[in-house]
């Protein structure tokens, strides 16, 4: 992933910020996800993060959970210098077992694993340091979530038990004379009862950190950056869909440099119904953005006429996406719009989220490749742009919010994700201007539908996919033999496991009679019972 330019006045260097350093939990993002709900400013590191490399202070450092054992010789350890940093250290679960072994190795595999919920049981201690008690402050014993197998053997020397569990006698300790803490259980996940409030005392009472991260704060400061970043004259382009993120980066940058930024969409005839068009009139006339439309329609319909292997149709619609917007910025360039005294075009701006650098930085290996994902920012080096990432620290709830304060109507603030390659992965097969025209209007009687029954909101995404069979019916007396339309909704919060909605019956009655009725060459409508995994939430 290509890093923003470091100019000096980064997050981390503008707000009192914690240091998550990653062992490759599942959850080793919610604990950010957590702190920065109390506006509590976060990064994630990798554990094997060394602290003299760092370019900024952390205020505390937190070690997340992690799948490998201390003990084994593989397993990853943290830069020692950590506990000498001179500041507060949580450790959860692999975290606090680092910590153990650290300061003596009594670290063994447990007879019993725990999993799932254990009542902890609170021991106040006598210590003399002040900080001792401070991170269960003010619990009483309560309910928590565990995921482990290996246990302290013993307590560290220097340190105190402060909570256990019928299963884990060592579930809290607390080093006696430095601020360090260890707990067995997740404060991060939600099972946890008062998980939160640990993570408060912890960056609050025991960091000291300010809790200022708010977006107000967040627009003032990275406008000052933008403006720096970028000079008064240069000029900065970039891609948009209309869908949030790249919306909200393109008013970002309009609100920083005006006229100087260009926005390019390309219309690669795979948008939903007027898409083009409505993207344009809210870009244009409702944020004042400064945008140019492509239309690709043919170009990219030729490309993949033929093609239905849903691989080849990404890496077709990629490619072509690439070259389009490579010469669209050309001849912006070459054209030198842009006001009064605008410099050459020597930035390219990227809707790139908090997940996205998570997913690149976090601690694990290899992974399988599911799909190819379309991205525009893939472009050939010799374009010589540099990456301008406004929305690199922020998560996409924090997106919505920033959105809102910029003056974005709610309504694309809440729009529903819509991929890149758009109606080319909800066509199943091959596409044709035909297949189209059916995905299209079947697509736009069910958001409506939606929209009328008042669930937009509570769905997460939603869409209609054209299935490339065709099915017999009855229509008007006459046996008629047409395509499938199937319907997806589902509801998730980090898009990485779906649910499909429970829709009532009355609702998938009305939608399916509207489609079978007004879309000529459907006779047939089924409803996708799918959940995520083992399915994905497109259908290609
Ligand atoms: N039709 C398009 N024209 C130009 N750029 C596009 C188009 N479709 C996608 N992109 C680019 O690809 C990026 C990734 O798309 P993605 O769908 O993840 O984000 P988004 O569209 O901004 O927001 P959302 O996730 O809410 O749809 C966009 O931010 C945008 O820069
Ligand atoms: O911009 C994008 N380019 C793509 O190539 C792409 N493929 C999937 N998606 C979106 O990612 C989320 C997860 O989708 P899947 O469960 O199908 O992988 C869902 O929100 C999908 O809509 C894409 N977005
Ligand atoms: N969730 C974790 O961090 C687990 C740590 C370690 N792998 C154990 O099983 O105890
Ligand atoms: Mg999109």
């Amino acid at each position: 992933m290509a890093q923003g330019v470091e100019t000096g006045n980064e997050p981390n260097k503008l707000f009192d910020t914690l240091l998550v350093l990653d062992f490759g939990s599942q959850y080793s993002h919610l604990i950010t996800r957590k702190l920065r709900d109390l506006n509590v400013y976060c990064e994630m590191l990798p554990c094997t993060q060394r602290l003299s490399e760092l370019a900024w202070k952390p205020q505390g450092i937190i070690l997340s959970g992690g799948p490998y054992s201390v003990y084994e010789d593989a397993a990853p350890h943290v830069d020692p210098a950590v506990f000498e940093f001179g500041v507060p250290i949580l450790g959860i679960c692999y975290g606090l077992q680092e910590m153990a072994w650290h300061y003596g190795k009594a670290v063994i595999a447990g007879e019993k694993r725990e999993y799932g919920h254990a009542n902890l049981h609170l021991e106040k201690i006598d210590g003399k340091a002040p900080h001792v008690n401070k991170l269960l402050e003010g619990f009483d014993d309560m309910q928590v979530w565990m995921s482990h197998g290996d246990k302290l053997d013993k307590l560290p020397s220097s340190f105190a038990t402060i909570a256990t569990t019928p299963n884990a006698p060592f579930a809290g300790i607390v080093h006696e004379e430095k601020p360090f803490f260890g707990i067995q259980f997740h404060p991060e996940v939600t099972h946890t009862q008062m998980g939160k409030k640990v993570l408060e005392n912890f960056a609050l009472n025991i960091c000291k950190v300010r809790p200022n991260w708010t977006m107000a704060e967040f627009v003032d400061k990275e406008l000052i950056r933008i403006k720096a970043l970028v000079g008064d004259e240069g000029q900065v382009i970039g891609a948009v869909s209309g869908g949030v993120d790249s919306t909200v980066a393109a008013k970002l940058m309009k609100e920083a440099i005006g006229d100087r930024f260009h926005a390019v969409l390309v219309d690669n005839g795979l948008l939903r119904l007027n898409e083009a068009e409505s993207v344009r009139t809210t870009l244009t006339q409702g944020l004042g953005i400064n945008l140019t439309v492509v239309d690709a329609t043919e170009r990219f319909l030729t490309a993949l006429k033929g093609v239905s292997e849903p691989e080849s149709k990404r890496k077709i619609i990629g490619g072509q996406f690439i070259e389009v917007f490579q010469e669209t910025a050309l001849k912006i360039s070459a054209e030198a719009v842009g006001p009064p005294k605008a410099g050459k075009i020597d930035w390219l701006l990227q809707g790139t989220l908090y997940p996205d650098v998570i997913e690149s930085i976090s601690f694990k290996g290899p992974s399988a490749t599911i799909k190819t994902h379309h991205n525009v920012g893939g472009l050939p080096a010799n374009m010589n742009l540099k990456i301008i990432e406004p929305l690199r620290e922020l998560f996409k709830d924090e997106v919505r919010i920033l959105g809102t304060k910029l003056g974005i109507s709610e309504s694309l603030v809440w729009r529903h994700p819509f991929p890149g390659p758009g109606l080319g992965i909800r066509i199943l097969g091959e596409i044709t201007p035909q297949q189209l025209r059916i995905a299209r209007q079947a697509d736009h009687i069910f958001i409506q539908e939606i929209n009328d029954a008042g669930l937009y909101r509570n769905i997460s995404q939603a869409f209609a996919a054209l299935l490339p069979v065709k099915a017999v019916g009855v229509m008007g007396d006459k046996r008629v033999h047409e395509q499938v339309i199937a319907l997806r909704a589902v509801e998730t919060t980090d898009f990485m496991t779906a649910d499909w909605y429970p829709f009532d019956g009355a609702f998938l009655k009305r939608v399916s009679s509207r489609i079978v009725n007004e879309v000529e060459g459907v006779c047939r409508v089924l409803y996708d019972v799918t959940s995520k995994p083992p399915g994905t939430i497109e259908m290609e």
